[in-house]
Parts: structure tokens; sequence; C-alpha cells
């Protein structure tokens, strides 16, 4: 059994797309801080709901799905109950998986990762890394647990913080974009809905390209901007603005704030 320990937003999205994968929900609990909560995942998916030291002595699997700062106090319940042999799985940003080791039983292995919304809709970029008792063999179930909602990548626990930067704050950076361009829509003078799904489809079909056509990113918008055309007219404003400098700023920002997170 795999219990997802704290499942709010993401890790009702992996509760989710791993059903839709084709688990049963009888392999599958959670818990949680609120009974409204508990009550309303049983009666949406039909999964067990038990207490952490429940899921702790009977899950073969623990995916921790708390905020960073509730994760002290999360471990702290769990030591107790963790018996040899399970496997926790943190999605947590910033904690290190020496965090977590250092709080429950010697030996306990520890897979960290760090994934990010589109788990909704099984396009996900997850990154896994192992903690100092994790193998190969927790690294596989990890990934076979992950990969129905998307794409999976192994990397050094060093890198995933700026992971967490990238691709796990990624999804916000887009949407981000989305909502300044359809802003401009409305400077001149779209109807917002209309500009929405301009801005929208263009997204998706730039997606898609960036995905599917094998080409550098470089090479697609050199082939969207003419020689003395309207892109270059914009580029030159967003060079202008240092976008690419407050970007490249943006995320080193995000990497040292995930830094800071394990200390509460
Ligand atoms: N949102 C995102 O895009 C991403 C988030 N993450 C990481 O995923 C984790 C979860 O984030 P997110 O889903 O957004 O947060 P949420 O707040 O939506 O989910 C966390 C859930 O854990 C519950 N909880 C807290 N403490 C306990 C406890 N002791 N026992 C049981 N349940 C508990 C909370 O209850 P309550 O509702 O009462 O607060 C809440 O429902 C974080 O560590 C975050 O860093 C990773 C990648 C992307
Ligand atoms: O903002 C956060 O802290 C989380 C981690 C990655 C995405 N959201």
């Amino acid at each position: 059994m795999i219990a997802i320990l704290g499942a709010g937003k993401m890790g009702e999205a992996l509760l989710s797309g791993v059903l839709r994968a084709g688990r049963r929900p009888a392999q599958l609990a959670v818990t949680v801080r609120r009974a409204d909560r508990g009550a309303l995942l049983r009666e949406r998916y039909g999964v067990t709901v038990l207490s952490n030291a429940e899921a702790a002595k009977t899950a073969d699997t623990l995916v921790i799905a708390v905020k960073p700062q509730d994760m002290a106090s999360l471990l702290e319940e769990l030591n107790p109950h963790v018996p040899a042999g399970r496997l926790v799985i943190s999605m947590a940003a910033g904690i290190p998986t020496a965090f977590i080791e250092a709080r429950l039983p010697d030996g306990v292995p520890v897979v960290r990762v760090m994934s990010n919304t589109p788990v909704h809709v099984d396009e996900a970029m997850s990154v896994v890394s192992a903690g100092s008792h994790a193998d190969e063999a927790h690294l596989a179930l990890t990934e076979e647990l992950l990969s129905p909602v998307g794409k999976v990548l192994r990397i050094p626990e060093s890198l995933q913080d700026g992971a967490t930067a990238l691709s796990g704050s990624g999804p916000a950076y887009f949407y981000y974009l989305v909502e300044a361009m359809v802003d401009a829509g409305i400077l001149l003078g779209m109807p917002r809905a209309a500009a929405l799904e301009m801005v929208v489809q263009s997204a998706v079909g730039a997606a898609v390209m960036l995905r599917d056509s094998g080409e550098h990113p470089v090479l697609l918008r050199e082939a969207v901007t003419s020689p003395g055309g309207t892109t270059i007219a914009a580029i030159r404003e967003l060079e202008r603005h240092g976008v690419r400098a407050a970007v490249l700023e943006a995320i080193e920002a995000a990497r040292n704030r995930g830094r800071e997170l394990a200390e509460g």
C-alpha cells in the first residue's frame, strides 16, 4: 500500500494520477490534518483515510506531501511508528534527505522528489534523488510511481534546489507570462476572453513545438522573427527591459529560497 501523508494540492494531484494510471483505491491511503478534507478525499477517490501513525505502520511506501514548514513535526510524529523496510518519498521543496534521515529510525531509505502541478494532466516534470540509504530499487519504485503522471529524471541531490526553482516553480512563470500578455491584449483594445484565447493557444502551440519538433528554442524563435518585422520590435523591448537577466535572477532567488526552507 502507498500512503500519501498530507494530501493537499500536490498530494491529491498525485493520488488522482496514480488512480488514473490503474492503481486500485484499496492500494492507496491518505492522511490529512482536517477531518472534512479526509471525508472529501474518501468520497472523491474511495481511498482509505488513516492517521499518520497508522499509515507508517501499514503502508510500504510513505509519500510525504506536507509543506516544508510542517516536515519536522510530521517526522517527529512518524518516528516511533516507521518499521525497517519502509520507503519514504518526500515531495517537499528545500528539505534535504539528510534532514529526514536524521528524524527517522536509522537506515530508512529516503528518496527526494521535486514534481510540479502538471501532475494534474499527466505532464509533470519530476526529478528524483536518492538519500544515503536509498538504492537502485528505491529509485525504480519512485520512478514507477511518478512516470504515469509525466517525465521523471534522476539528478544529484545537490541540484534539487535548482530543479525546484526551474521546473517545480516553472509552471508559475509561464502563467505569469500569460497574464502579462493578456494585459497587453487589453492595452491594445482586445476583449479579455479573446486575448486569453489567443495567448493560451499560442502557448500551447509553442509548447507542443518545443517538445515535438526537436528544434532548439533559439531556432524556433528565429523562425518567428522576420527581418525588419514585428517580433524583433518586441524582442528589442524585452532586451531593453532586461527580461533575460530578470529571469536568471528570479530563478536564482527561488533556488536560494529553497535552501532556506529547511531552517523553518
Ligand atoms: N504546489 C506546488 O506547485 C508544488 C509543491 N511542492 C511541494 O509539495 C508539498 C505540498 O505542497 P502543496 O500541495 O502545494 O501544499 P498544501 O498545503 O496544499 O498540502 C499540504 C497538506 O498537508 C496537510 N498537512 C500538514 N501537516 C499535516 C500532518 N501533520 N498530517 C497530515 N496532513 C498534514 C495540510 O493540511 P491543511 O490543509 O490543514 O493545511 C495540507 O492539506 C510542499 O512541500 C511543496 O514544497 C512541490 C512541487 C510543486
Ligand atoms: O513555491 C513553492 O515553494 C513550491 C515548491 C515548488 C513549487 N511550489
